[in-house]
């Protein structure tokens, strides 16, 4: 989870980049204007956001725009001060970020993903034969039968990442929330966690995944664009990526344009000095 600081530079508000007549009359979860506060500052702005039923949405933005907050609050983690979320299922699962899990716990692979059914039979209930079956499932998913028997402690971080996400599938939990789940991982596994999503989400789950990754983004059914803990766009992946890159080239523009002119006067310089 980042701790940069945000920059209180208001965010333009744009508008979003494609309308869906139907966004609010399918089944799935939606915030609407979520405050959460974190470290003294409003991590999240009054968010408002459609995640539908039977689709993987991408959350995207820079760093510290939100989207562990969103994630988070979406999970119940992270107290909002303003805002309501409706159609919230009870089961959520969430995947977080690599960096927030106990990479010294003395867990196997298989245990770890077990972890994830102790909703359903509490810590020390026995694993039945079907629940068995889920754990083995749910590491083949994710590529990672190879890893049942090793040490967490004893995995790369792309291997840790794909055991946490096999965790969060093992629960089948209506709504799956996962933080980066492929930052580490090598496009191989990138490509067979994003498989994992979409069937998931074929399966009829709300399935939200944070992202920096172009392709993860590419392969989401919508996509939602966070800056300043406010969601500034939504809708087709590759129409948010449009908004996003606008809205990046846009912040450079000003940096660009003072650098020219550093450019010209620097020139002019060297030019009269000549
Ligand atoms: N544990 C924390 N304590 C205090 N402030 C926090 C904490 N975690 C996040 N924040 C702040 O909340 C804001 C949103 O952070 P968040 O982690 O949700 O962003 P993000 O979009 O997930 O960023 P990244 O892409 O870097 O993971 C940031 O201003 C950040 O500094």
């Amino acid at each position: 989870m980042s701790t940069a600081s945000l920059d209180r530079r208001p965010p333009a508000r744009t508008p979003r980049p494609t309308a869906e007549p139907h966004a609010d009359a399918g089944t799935g979860v939606r915030a609407e204007g979520l405050v959460v506060h974190r470290g003294g500052e409003r991590a999240l702005d009054g968010a408002t956001c459609w995640l539908p039923a039977g689709a993987v949405t991408a959350l995207v933005g820079g760093n510290g725009s939100g989207k562990s907050t969103l994630l988070e609050a979406l999970a119940g983690l992270a107290p909002a001060a303003a805002g309501t979320i409706a159609g919230l299922p009870a089961a959520r699962a969430l995947v977080v970020q690599r960096t927030d899990a106990g990479d010294r716990l003395p867990l196997t692979g298989r245990q770890a993903v077990a972890m994830g059914l102790w909703g359903e039979r509490g810590m020390l209930g026995r694993l039945g034969a079907a629940g068995r079956r889920r754990v083995e499932e749910a590491l083949a998913q994710v590529g990672a039968e190879h890893l049942a028997d090793r040490q967490l402690s004893a995995m790369s971080g792309g291997q840790r990442q794909r055991v946490l996400v096999a965790q969060g599938l093992v629960q089948r939990a209506p709504l799956l929330l996962l933080d980066e789940p492929g930052s580490a991982a090598d496009d191989a596994s990138r490509d067979r966690i994003d498989d994992a999503l979409a069937a998931a989400a074929a399966e009829g789950a709300v399935v939200v995944v944070a992202t920096h990754d172009r392709r993860s983004l590419a392969r989401a059914d919508r996509a939602v664009l966070l800056d300043h803990g406010l969601v500034v766009a939504e809708g087709a992946p590759e129409a948010v990526a449009a908004a996003q890159a606008a809205r990046a080239a846009a912040a450079l523009a000003p940096a660009a344009a003072e650098a020219q002119r550093g450019g010209a006067v620097e020139a002019r310089t060297t030019s009269s000095g000549a």
